[in-house]
């Protein structure tokens, strides 16, 4: 596969070249698929570990170190199998790079395999973490959006930012929150950072793909995706439902916002200034192909639940063909092993 980089390497960051290989080869196959994606939401789990009033180290790895404190937290489940698949690697590389510096290369590296995604930039310098996050500041599914919007407030993101950073459900699933159906996509192409999370998550939910009354899920619309109560209420919030409407459409508008506010969160309770700016080391991942906003087949307009007040939703084209029904996430650990480790 070809590695398109930028040129202008800080010799500081060099020793970056190799590890970046080891993991786009190892840990992530080259593919935008379970690993990929449990390292993304790795990045945001570690770094919004932070608050005004409790404290906390944000990006600063403490979910690796202090990972019995961190993975006892209920918003953190299904975080032990990404632990168990990164740990590895972390351990071979923990003599050059501290926790925190390795889960936000792992993360901004796992953008690398996404067809779609932004090549989002990477600091280096991240101290030890000196303590396990407080209890209570990684936001779950069944939180209000008004809860949702004021934490990350709290942390200096704004409503549009946290629906940027929201777009990584494009590339995601969920294991726990139906455990029937571990691997559950919340759009119709997981492998794809594309904009179908929020045409999807408008449209009129009418579905549970596993069991229904589970904690923090709502109806779906496609077979096989499960829709987040969170995701489905920031969809449909006056505060937020017009970025949501805006970036169904403009792939290259949601691209920027949601490199810059990963950048952003990977900064959390970080010095910029004592760190390097070891971006050039990313590579440039694949373009989105053949792309275009679209329906899924049998869907259309009529079945958008209209949120945005200033602007009508737009009318699409329809998919052509039968439903969908979207395949789970293939996990992580069965391409070693074959086994079942649900
Ligand atoms: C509003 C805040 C958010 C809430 C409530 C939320 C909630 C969730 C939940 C419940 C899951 C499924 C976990 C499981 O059952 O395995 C999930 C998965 C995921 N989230 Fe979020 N999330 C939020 C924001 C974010 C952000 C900011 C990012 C990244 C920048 C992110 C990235 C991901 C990814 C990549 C996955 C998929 C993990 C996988 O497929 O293994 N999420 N999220
Ligand atoms: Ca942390
Ligand atoms: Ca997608």
């Amino acid at each position: 596969l070809p590695r398109p980089r930028a040129a202008d390497l800080d010799p500081r960051c060099a020793f970056l070249l190799p590890i970046a290989d080891n993991l786009l080869d190892e840990l992530f196959d080259n593919e935008c698929g379970d690993a990929a994606h449990g390292a993304l939401r790795l990045i945001f789990h570690d770094a919004i570990g932070i608050s005004p009033t409790v404290g906390g180290g944000g990006a600063d790895g403490s979910i690796f170190t202090f990972n019995e404190t961190e993975l006892a937290f209920p918003a953190n489940d299904g975080l032990d199998d990404v632990l168990d698949d990164l740990g590895p690697f972390f351990q071979k590389f923990s003599h050059v790079l501290t926790p925190g510096d390795f889960i936000q290369f792992a993360g901004a590296l796992s953008l690398s395999t996404c067809p779609g995604a932004p090549r989002v930039q990477f600091a280096l310098g991240r101290p030890p973490p000196k303590a396990a996050s407080p209890p209570d500041l990684v936001p779950e599914p069944f939180d209000t959006a008004t809860s949702i919007l004021t934490r990350f407030a709290s942390v200096g993101f704004s409503p549009q930012e946290v629906i940027a950073l929201l777009s990584s459900h494009s590339i995601a699933g969920a294991d726990t929150v139906d455990p029937t159906i571990p691997g559950t996509p919340f759009d119709s192409t997981p492998s794809v950072y594309d904009t179908n999370i929020f045409i999807d998550v408008l449209l009129k939910g009418f579905l549970f793909p596993g069991t229904g009354n589970n904690q923090g899920e709502v109806m779906s619309a496609i077979n096989g995706t499960l829709r987040l109560q969170s995701d489905s209420e920031l969809a449909r919030d006056p505060r937020t439902a017009c970025f949501w409407q805006e970036f169904a459409t403009n792939h290259a508008a949601v691209q920027q916002q949601f490199g810059a506010a990963v950048f952003k969160l990977s900064l959390l309770g970080q010095n910029p200034r004592n760190m390097i700016d070891c971006s050039a080391v990313i590579p440039q991942p694949p373009a989105l192909k053949n792309f275009v906003p679209s329906f899924p087949p049998g869907q259309s307009h009529a079945d958008v639940e209209q949120s945005c007040a200033a602007a009508p939703f737009p009318n699409l084209p329809i998919q052509p063909g039968p439903p969908l029904d979207v395949p789970p996430i293939p996990q992580a650990e069965d391409d070693d092993d074959g086994g079942d480790d649900s």
